[in-house]
């Protein structure tokens, strides 16, 4: 697996999945798993376009449920090919909409495949519906837990800050879990 800046990656094809990932939960990797499916099929690199730290870590001060560190193993385990690692900051935050989409442009996506509700650019001004203009977009149905609810970092979050643990690990993932309470701020020896 190869680790990149922002701008640097040019590809002849490509199968794109971009998000903060911020844990790689169960809903990530179903949806990691699928575009790495695709590329696989389609006989071409499997790139991640994430970010550091996670943008709400930056913007609202959320606590980071992974580090880049243990994110990139994941992220290796999974079978990506490349990642690219945006440092978000103001700078990169002021980028627009057409700048970014020039940049994913160069690594020639045959497929992005997301969840449904991913937002991208200067104030969030970049939707699915913007993003299918340009690429052909997939969009992988939220995985939910048992109750129904979507699987999310904001969720998980909430859980670790309650002290539900259990149902965080199931959210989290059986195999993800022991490394993740290891490497994370919610360690139990804090
Ligand atoms: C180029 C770029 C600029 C962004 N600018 C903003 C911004 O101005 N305000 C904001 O709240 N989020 C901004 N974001 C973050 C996105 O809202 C979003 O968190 C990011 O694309 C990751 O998607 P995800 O949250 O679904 O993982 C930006 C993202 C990108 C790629
Ligand atoms: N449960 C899920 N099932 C399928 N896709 C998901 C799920 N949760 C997130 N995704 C997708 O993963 C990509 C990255 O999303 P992101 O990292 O913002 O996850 P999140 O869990 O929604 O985070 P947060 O709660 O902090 O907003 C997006 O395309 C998003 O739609």
């Amino acid at each position: 697996m190869e680790i990149h800046t922002p701008g640097t990656l040019k590809l002849s094809a490509s199968v794109l999945t971009i998000g903060a990932l911020d844990g790689i939960h169960r809903g990530h990797q179903a949806l990691l798993l699928k575009a790495k499916e695709r590329a696989e099929q389609l006989g071409v690199p499997f790139v991640v376009y994430t970010f550091d730290p996670p943008p709400k870590v930056f913007l609202r001060n959320s606590r980071q449920l992974m580090s880049l560190e243990e994110k990139l193993h994941r992220l290796m385990a999974i079978g990506a090919d490349h990642v690219i690692v945006g440092s978000f900051n103001e700078a990169f935050m002021k980028q627009e909409v057409p700048d970014f989409i020039a940049e994913l442009q160069k690594m020639n996506p045959v497929e992005i495949w997301e969840g449904p509700n991913f937002l991208f650019g200067k104030n969030r001004k970049g939707t699915i519906e913007v993003l299918r203009r340009f690429f052909k977009v997939e969009i992988l149905q939220p995985l939910t837990c048992e109750q129904g609810e979507m699987i999310s970092s904001t969720r998980i979050r909430k859980l670790l800050q309650e002290g539900n643990y259990s149902q965080a690990h199931k959210l989290l993932g059986e195999d993800y879990f022991t490394s993740f309470l290891a490497a994370s701020p919610y360690s139990l020896q804090a």
